[in-house]
């Protein structure tokens, strides 16, 4: 199938390992998709790569755009940890499972840019029919290894696209991804940072020859450009003299203190539980969130999980001992957002405390600032919130001095932002200022570990049982739809266990919502208030009997914090005038 064509030696060499290995190019290729307790291990493994490379991947996002491009990192085991680019293109790569999550180790997906080039430890560019197996040759991938200062081989960056999109500049740009990678390892790592000068004018324009020192002198990291000058035999020694003026000192980190990947370790979050692949590449991203400061974006239908994600990103990354505050925006009357989120000061408006109050901005501290159901804003608010951000100050209502504000803003909604900005009830410049790094969560319909999460939630909420789930209410469970998600599995589940008493769980105990539920409302409605009443009159009665706390109002109704909110704003219940529960 090769014969007769021109390639590279190092895709010679590797199409003979994978013929050794027996891989067969007429198969599929063998897909290796990573378990959550590998997933944790390459987060904790990878945090400095992780951590150094996402600005960069971020750098590069707004030029793969509309281009059929995407970038990837993979680990030293060849396992894709992060992805940005085209979508349309990212589809057509998810068919041969380059995306997170996958291995593209040589001896899973035979040759390509990514398995071979963490072998050969150079820069590869595999074209299309040179991928070993057929069903990869559509691709065309250029991938350069990543190197820690001091030579280690952390990973690789590449960019795919197709085949007839072969363009020599995207082995330039991975090329040089890797190298600035490489140099932000050293600036972080070393002590102090020395330019040597280039060997000849004829490579100037090549990346600057980098030494980085310990407070001895001693090499501690050499970038490529140095190790080809001076040879990688020159770590652990002392820095070589130069003529006076040939070095340049071009950074002291004397210091600063930098984490270092070992001591940096990943806190685990057990709460947060599922085996679903989708699930998984949803988790892991935002474990690799907890790491950076961007700000996120979550994604998903009421009751999937997004403030317990929010919950995991503020607690795994550097905030944690500072508070986690979430805000429903869509709980928040209009008038009184700003007060709320900003702060007042006293006797700003009618109503106010005499002495003012902070807002959330600034309760949240140094911490995470949590703002769900940010699509149910009103414009006017967005417009506030979008200025807050900007300019990274909050001016409490009825005061006109200015007050930093150091929160990590992470936001939610259930809604389709861009169909939001569409229809024009949703700014796009807040849109594009919130979704630094975006979390889609499945809904549970769509997730393939219904079961074993049932199983865990069952044992969360009964501990110490060893009540199982029949095979009969397994099946009730498996072909429902769950349009309340996981809350609505929770309180499905509660409900089982009560019923059974403490024994197993069997299919008459699994009580769902369906068509049947309605009964023959024809004969009932004349004597029986409808469901909509019925349900009117259970929050008014609830919210009365806990004095407007919703928290309590929410779990004495058995229904979602959200779930509440949303039927406070639909049935137009208004709440007393304090908000502490927000
Ligand atoms: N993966 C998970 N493992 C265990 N429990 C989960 C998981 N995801 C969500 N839950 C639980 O499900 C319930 C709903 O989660 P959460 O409140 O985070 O959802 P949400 O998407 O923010 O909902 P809403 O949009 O209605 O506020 C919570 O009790 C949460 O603890």
């Amino acid at each position: 199938m090769w014969e007769g064509r021109e390639v590279s030696t190092i895709v010679q060499q590797s199409w003979k390992r994978c013929q050794a290995s027996n891989l067969k190019a007429t198969e599929n290729a063998y897909d290796q998709i990573i378990s959550m307790s590998r997933i944790k291990e390459i987060i904790r493994d990878n945090h400095l790569l992780i951590r150094t490379s996402l600005p960069l991947f971020e750098r590069l996002e707004p030029f793969l755009a509309n281009t059929e491009h995407i970038a990837l990192l993979a680990d030293s085991d060849g396992n894709i940890i992060h992805t940005v680019g085209d979508p349309t293109f990212a589809d057509h790569a998810q068919k041969v499972q380059l995306q997170i999550g996958a291995n593209w180790n040589e001896g899973f997906k035979g040759t390509n840019a990514i398995g071979t080039a963490l072998i050969e430890r150079v820069p590869v560019h595999v074209q299309g029919e040179q991928h070993y197996f057929l069903e990869n040759q559509f691709l065309t991938c250029s991938a350069s290894p990543v190197f820690s200062a001091a030579g280690e081989l952390l990973g690789v960056v590449n960019i795919s696209t197709r085949k007839e999109y072969n363009h020599p500049l995207a082995m330039t740009l991975v090329c040089m991804v890797a190298e600035s990678l490489q140099n932000r390892f050293l600036y972080a790592e070393a002590d102090r940072v020395v330019a040597l000068p280039h060997a000849d004018a004829r490579t100037s324009s090549r990346s600057l020859p980098l030494i980085g020192l310990d407070r001895d002198d001693r090499i501690v990291g050499i970038n490529e450009s140095a190790k080809k000058r001076l040879g990688a035999a020159v770590l652990g020694s002392e820095m070589p003299q130069l003529d006076k003026g040939m070095d340049r000192t071009m950074k002291d980190n004397r210091r600063r203190i930098w984490p270092s990947a070992k001591t940096a370790g990943v806190k685990p979050f057990p709460r947060l539980a599922g085996s679903c692949p989708h699930f998984l590449q949803a988790k892991l991203m935002g474990q690799k969130a907890a790491l950076v400061d961007f700000p996120v974006l979550i994604l998903g239908e009421s009751g999937t999980g997004k403030e317990l994600f929010a919950q995991m990103i503020h607690e795994m990354g550097s905030r944690s001992n500072a508070p986690f505050i979430a805000v429903n925006c869509s709980a928040i009357p209009e008038n009184l957002i700003e007060s709320e989120l900003f702060g007042y000061e006293g006797g700003s408006f009618t109503g106010a405390q005499r002495e003012g109050k902070i807002g959330k901005f600034e309760a949240a501290k140094k911490g995470t600032i949590f703002l769900d159901e940010i699509g149910d804003m009103s414009l006017r608010s967005q417009a506030a919130l979008l200025r807050v951000l900007q300019e990274k100050v909050v001016t409490p209502v009825g005061s006109n001095q200015p007050r930093p504000i150091h929160a990590r803003v992470i936001a939610a909604t259930h809604r389709h932002l861009p169909d939001e900005i569409k229809a024009g009830r949703f700014r796009a410049d807040l849109y594009y200022r919130l979704k630094g790094v975006m979390i889609q969560l499945p809904p549970l319909r769509q997730r393939t570990d219904i079961l074993p999460l049932a199983e865990h939630l069952l044992r969360q909420l009964t501990p110490g049982s060893s009540a199982s789930i029949s095979r009969e209410a397994q099946e009730l469970l498996a072909a429902y739809a769950w349009p309340g998600n996981i809350r609505e599995l929770q309180s499905v589940l509660i409900q089982a266990a009560f019923l059974a008493d403490g024994g197993d769980i069997e299919a008459v105990h699994i009580q769902l919502e369906g068509p049947d539920e309605a009964g023959d409302f024809s004969v009932r409605k004349q004597e029986l208030p409808s469901l909509k009443e019925s349900e009117m009159e259970a929050i008014k009665r609830a919210i009365r009997t806990t004095g407007g706390n919703v928290s309590q109002a929410a779990k004495l109704l058995q229904i979602g914090r959200n779930t509440l909110y949303r039927k406070l704003a639909e049935y137009r219940i208004s709440l007393p005038a304090t908000w502490e529960d927000v």
